[in-house]
């Protein structure tokens, strides 16, 4: 579904460049439920606006579905916007509008695609549990009904893939919690695609496939062990860090190419240069021996 090669944003300022995204590769298969975690600043965003279509890559390769995002045309952007993405903000007032009642918020979309179905946007308010406040306008409900809204919002155009930026960020736990189970029933029952960016560890315990961005680069991948241990009261659905929950991979790029951690450099006090040797078995890094203390 998404193939990120390379990928390059750079934000020019008046005297300033600063470089978002250095070259990430990231793929994500259809149907994959998957979270994206980082450090503020380390970039996150940056790539869920450009895969949103909200943001333009400076260079490299990002094709989602059959779209190239770097060749599309503001038209095609348009439609890719409408038709194949929806989007989910932590700040959920930037698409809600809080004079019209939840259904009519759901229908919005709709109307400006020029399909309106009421059918629909119910059986989505139904699917997010709030078919009984469905009428209330947005100002009548709290701040997690109010993120559920959004979400319904969010498929009103029959998107193939949700993008959820720090989508519990500002909800309490118990509502995050909710939230997380409508994405893995979405996830299951619709076959939709979804990217949850976020620096919340426990949340990232609760998907298949957790990729850590480091500096603009992915840098770690964590997959689950036991992928069918989704469910609530398994133990996955609890506080568990993804390395618990998941085994813990280093991300190696074509070039060869990977990242070592902060803490493990400042360990060996390893800076610019290091002693790389393989074993037959292990390949193993050192600080340069010459440079020893
Ligand atoms: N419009 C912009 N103009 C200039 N620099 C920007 C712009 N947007 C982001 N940046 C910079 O790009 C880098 C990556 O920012 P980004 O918002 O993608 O990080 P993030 O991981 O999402 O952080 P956070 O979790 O705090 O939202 C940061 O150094 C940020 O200051």
């Amino acid at each position: 579904m998404i193939q990120c090669e390379g990928l390059v944003k750079i934000y020019k300022t008046d005297d300033l460049e600063v470089v978002a995204l250095q070259g990430l590769n990231l793929h994500v298969r259809e149907g994959e439920l998957m979270a994206i975690i980082g450090n503020s600043g380390s970039g996150k965003s940056t790539l869920l606006n450009i895969l949103g279509g909200l943001d333009r890559p400076s260079a490299g390769q990002v094709q989602v579905g059959p779209w190239d995002l770097l060749k599309i045309t503001e038209d095609q952007l348009v439609q890719y916007k409408r038709q194949t993405v929806g989007f989910i903000w932590q700040n959920n007032a930037r698409n809600l509008l809080p004079y019209l009642s939840a259904l009519e918020n759901v229908e919005m979309p709709m109307m400006l695609s020029g399909k309106t179905d009421r059918a629909y946007a119910k059986q989505l308010l139904e699917w997010v549990g709030l078919k009984e406040r469905m009428h209330n306008k947005l100002h009548q409900l709290s701040g997690g009904e109010q993120q559920r809204v959004a979400i319904a919002i969010s498929l009103s155009n029959r998107p193939q893939m949700l993008l959820a930026d720090e989508p519990t960020g500002s909800v309490d736990s118990r509502t995050a919690d909710m939230i997380m189970d409508i994405f893995r029933r979405l996830n299951r029952e619709l076959g939709l695609t979804i990217v949850i960016v976020t620096h919340d560890l426990s949340l990232a315990g609760k998907v298949d496939r957790v990729i850590a961005i480091r500096d603009g680069l992915t840098s770690t991948e964590f997959i689950k062990r036991n992928p069918n241990l989704d469910e609530a009261g398994d133990g996955f659905a609890g506080a568990v860090s993804p390395q618990e929950a998941h085994e813990v991979y280093v991300v190696v790029d074509r070039a060869g190419r990977l990242q070592i951690p902060k803490e493990y450099l400042t360990a060996l006090n390893i800076k610019d240069k290091a002693t790389m040797d393989f074993d037959g078995e292990r390949i193993i890094i050192t600080p340069p021996k010459s440079l020893e203390g």
